[in-house]
């Protein structure tokens, strides 16, 4: 899952688009990247690494200018290599530089359209350069030289009407301003806020509420799906639904783990949404195995430790925070490769003996996915003392791979693949194992906002929303992209860069 953010101000943007990135680091650690707009010139530095380490004082003086958009990534298409850090950039026309949070389902089709079409090279493997060249290609079709916002919002249309999967978009234009859009299932999340200064009105589009809040302006709205919102360098902003059939479907990964719990994404308070969670598995815990004598709950820190308080409260036995994260080690999901995540949960976490010893735990998580944590915390837990160990999880069983922004894309890498729980339990050699239900995962979403009526929830049951995936598809996927293959892929970092503000 990437971050993106975009501002429209009237003062320098550079600090306040650092800011929102550090705010949306947890949605990637691999690569971030600002562009800015001064005058008739972008402005770029974009590098593998955290935030922190991307930007040092003499890329952020470079940084400069009114308007800008960041990028946190966490790669799901193409290569990790700088050169598909974004944003990404294409001269013509105008000069348009975009950030990308989702993945296209479509991307190889698009490729070959837009070579067949337009003769446009696409000089990474990124599907992201693909989309900025799909709507640079549909500006250009304008043929005007000013566009106005009707211009477009009749590009996004056409870049609706032939890009599939999930895409949430900031973009800038050089001479016109910041066009933002959100595929028409509305999968990836993208949020509006507002700042008022006595120059007048500035504007934010971010990923999650969090870096709004966070850089000082206040959310206004989501950006709804299908729609596009285009904010001129002069601070005017238009809006507009741009899809022929929008329909909502958010991904619902993000409430479990993407998101950071002081966020709301569609009106959904993310924290609420994993209070939900946590009693929906208390309670079928309290109902489907009472018989289990757990004498104490501990979360896996982190994103778990909410939904595990919860589910102590409803089972009235004590909630203790067993494991210490080290603070230094980032999240081990989003990381590239099974040997780095593999490594990275035992330096993440340590357990502490006394709340281990002789008892029974009931360990806590919010989702099991290659199983990399739940085996290696198990034997933690057992190397710590603890008699019986449980697991529970706050999302049902991932069968299915993701297609739409999240790094699943083999079916065999996910432990609950063709395999029934009690397999699953044996495997992370767990004394009990219990799944929270997908209706009450769902429920514990939608009791936040019960205007959002089907979620995007393909890893758990197989259904992808936008209709295009078949099994021929997800067997390309798994080969170019599982970790043998990509363990290839990734030796080759050939450094394919055109532009960037140096080191
Ligand atoms: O079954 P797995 O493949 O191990 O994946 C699932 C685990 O990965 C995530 O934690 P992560 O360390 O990424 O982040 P967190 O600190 O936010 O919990 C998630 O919260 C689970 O703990
Ligand atoms: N997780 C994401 O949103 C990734 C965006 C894009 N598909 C990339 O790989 O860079
Ligand atoms: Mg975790």
């Amino acid at each position: 899952m990437c971050g993106v953010v975009g501002i429209v101000g009237n003062q320098p943007v550079n600090q306040a688009l650092y800011d929102g990135l550090t705010m949306l680091q947890h949605r990637g650690q691999d690569a971030a990247g600002i562009m800015t707009i001064d005058g008739q010139t972008l402005r770029l530095r974009k590098s593998n690494g955290l935030v922190r380490d991307v930007f040092h004082t003499r890329h952020m003086r470079r940084l400069s200018g009114n308007i800008g958009i960041g990028h946190v990534r966490y790669p799901t298409a193409g290569s990790s290599s700088s050169a598909e850090a974004q944003p990404f950039y294409v001269n013509s026309p105008f000069g348009i530089a975009m950030a990308h949070n989702g993945n296209l389902t479509n991307a190889d089709e698009l490729q070959q359209s837009l070579f067949n079409q337009a003769r446009r090279h696409i000089n990474t493997s990124s599907d992201s350069e693909i989309l900025l060249n799909i709507l640079a290609h549909e500006l250009l079709q304008t043929n005007q030289l000013s566009l106005s916002a009707e211009h477009m919002f009749a590009a996004v249309e056409r870049v609706h009407a032939q890009v599939r999967g999930a895409y949430a978009v900031v973009a800038m234009i050089i001479g016109h301003g910041l066009l933002a859009f959100r595929d028409p299932h509305g999968i990836r999340p993208l949020a509006l806020g507002k700042r008022e200064t006595p120059q007048g009105s500035e504007y934010i589009v971010a990923s999650e509420s969090v870096a709004i809040d966070g850089t000082g302006f206040s959310y206004v709205r989501d950006v709804e799906p299908g729609e596009a919102i285009y904010i001129t360098e002069d601070g005017q902003l238009f809006s507009q639904q741009c899809a022929a059939n929008p329909v909502h479907n958010p991904c619902i990964f993000e409430y479990v783990y993407f998101a950071r719990p002081d966020s709301f994404l569609d009106g959904v308070s993310v924290y609420a949404s994993r209070i939900n969670m946590g009693r929906k598995l208390g309670e079928k815990i309290q109902r489907e195995y009472a018989d289990l004598d757990i004498d104490v709950i501990i979360p896996i820190p982190e994103t778990a430790c909410d939904i595990a308080l919860e589910i102590s409260r409803v089972l009235g036995i004590p909630y203790r925070q067993g494991f210490v994260k080290n603070r230094y080690i980032g999240r081990t999901f989003i990381m590239p490769g099974q040997t780095q995540r593999r490594k990275s949960v035992r330096r993440k976490l340590n357990a502490i003996s006394a709340e281990f010893k002789d008892k029974n735990v009931l360990l806590v998580d919010d989702s099991i996915v290659r199983g990399t944590t739940s085996e290696q915390i198990i034997e933690m837990a057992r190397e710590a003392g603890a008699k019986k160990v449980y697991f529970a999880s706050a999302a049902p069983e991932i069968r299915f791979p993701n297609v739409y922004g999240i790094d699943m894309p083999s079916a065999n890498e996910l432990i609950g693949y063709g395999r029934e729980v009690d397999e699953i339990s044996a495997l992370i050699k767990a004394d009990g194992l219990i799944y929270q239900d997908l209706s009450d995962l769902i429920a514990a979403v939608r009791d936040e906002n019960t205007s959002l009526v089907k979620f995007e929830t393909s890893v758990f049951n197989g259904e992808y929303v936008t209709g295009d995936i078949n099994q021929d598809y997800l067997d390309r996927l798994d080969a170019a992209r599982n970790d043998n293959a990509r363990h290839g892929s990734d030796q080759d970092e050939t450094n394919h860069e055109l532009h960037n503000e140096g080191d």
